[in-house]
């Protein structure tokens, strides 16, 4: 039966996600192992903002998470026996903290695991193999944080290796010289506000260039020139959010088309209208329609993208958000 896309179809992408992790035999289901711990996150937080928490089991997935954990290095695997990964440690961290399950926690060794990748050039890398990149650095300073230990870190080291990437656009890029992209700003936006070093940003050249974004069809793209797609509703609007800028955009346009790449057969968010919906865009969909104030979503905190109480709760809410 297909519906209208002019209205959130609430129960069909809570059915959406419950489906998910279903159909084990399928080759998609083992091609995306590698994201398992990642999707375990998208999926868990598309459902609290639709307030279904429920409909995944708690218990099932606890067990899950702590079989990914890595004793040698202290890190979390995307799946059992996989390398600890800072992608997948985040997202377990982000599980537990969601499901109120951070006793299991080994706190001292993930700390311990988060800070061995911190660079001398004060960058983070992903994992051993050193890949470095500005989202690891947002990680590794969100991570600290959920753990209520950023006082191990590096402060200073951390946030000049930001400083270094912002671009004349006022946008930041992966590393020091690379493009700004809206995935990027939003990471090194995300960092310096939980580090509250926001000073550091060219907030009127920034906003602009997030505004920017959007095209005429409402949605927003990642860089100029490039095509619309629902995931960078997410990066871009949390990132005018914590800049106070989001009447910068066109709201009732952006919702519209977030709306408009429902699948309404199967359930699930697209990337943009008539794509294959998949869990990581149905959260930030979800995610960006939040933030949008779409009427009987959960506020999900735009610097965590987690549920905004429970960023709250914890006491990581500082007066500068509204
Ligand atoms: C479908 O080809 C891909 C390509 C890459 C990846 S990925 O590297 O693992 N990853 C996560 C991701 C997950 C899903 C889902 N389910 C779908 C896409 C997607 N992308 C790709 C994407 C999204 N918008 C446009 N593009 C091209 C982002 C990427 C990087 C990322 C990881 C974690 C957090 C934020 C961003 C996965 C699938
Ligand atoms: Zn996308």
């Amino acid at each position: 039966m297909s519906h209208e896309t002019n209205t959130l179809l609430i129960p069909l992408h809570v059915s959406y996600i419950e489906n998910l992790g279903k159909n084990k035999n399928d080759l998609i289901y083992h091609l995306t192992a590698h994201l398992r711990m990642n999707a375990i996150y998208w999926g868990l937080t598309a459902l609290c903002t639709m307030n279904h928490r429920e409909a995944l089991d708690r218990d099932e997935m606890i067990d899950y998470v702590m079989s990914c954990w890595d004793e040698e290095t202290g890190g979390f695997g995307a799946h059992p026996d996989h390398d600890a990964h800072i992608l997948s440690t985040l997202s377990a961290i982000q599980i537990l903290v969601t499901q109120d399950a951070i006793g299991r926690l080994d706190i001292d060794r993930v700390v311990k695991f988060i800070l061995s990748l911190q660079q001398p050039s004060g960058v983070f890398a992903g994992d051993s193999f050193g890949e470095i990149d500005t989202r690891f650095s947002y990680i590794a300073v969100n991570a600290l944080s959920l753990l209520g230990r950023l006082g191990d870190l590096n402060v200073e080291k951390t946030v000049s290796y930001i400083v270094q990437c912002r671009n004349f656009d006022g946008g930041f890029g992966s590393r020091i010289g690379a493009e700004s992209h809206a995935g990027q700003v939003f990471v090194c936006c995300a960092a310096l506000t939980i580090l509250d070093r926001l000073d550091e940003i060219d907030t009127p050249t920034l906003s602009w260039w997030l505004a920017e974004r959007q095209l005429p069809n409402g949605g927003l793209n990642g860089r100029p020139e490039k095509l619309e797609d629902v995931c960078y509703s997410f990066w871009v609007l949390a990132s005018l959010s914590m800049l106070k800028k989001v009447h910068y955009i066109d709201s009732d346009k952006l919702i519209s088309f977030i709306l408009s790449a429902q699948d309404p057969e199967g359930g699930g968010i697209a990337d943009r209208p008539g794509d294959m919906p998949d869990v990581f865009h149905t959260h930030f969909g979800m995610a960006g329609l939040s933030l949008l104030g779409y009427p009987g979503l959960v506020d999900i905190d735009p610097v965590y993208c987690m549920p905004a109480a429970l960023i709250e709760n914890l006491g990581l809410r500082k007066g500068w958000q509204s």
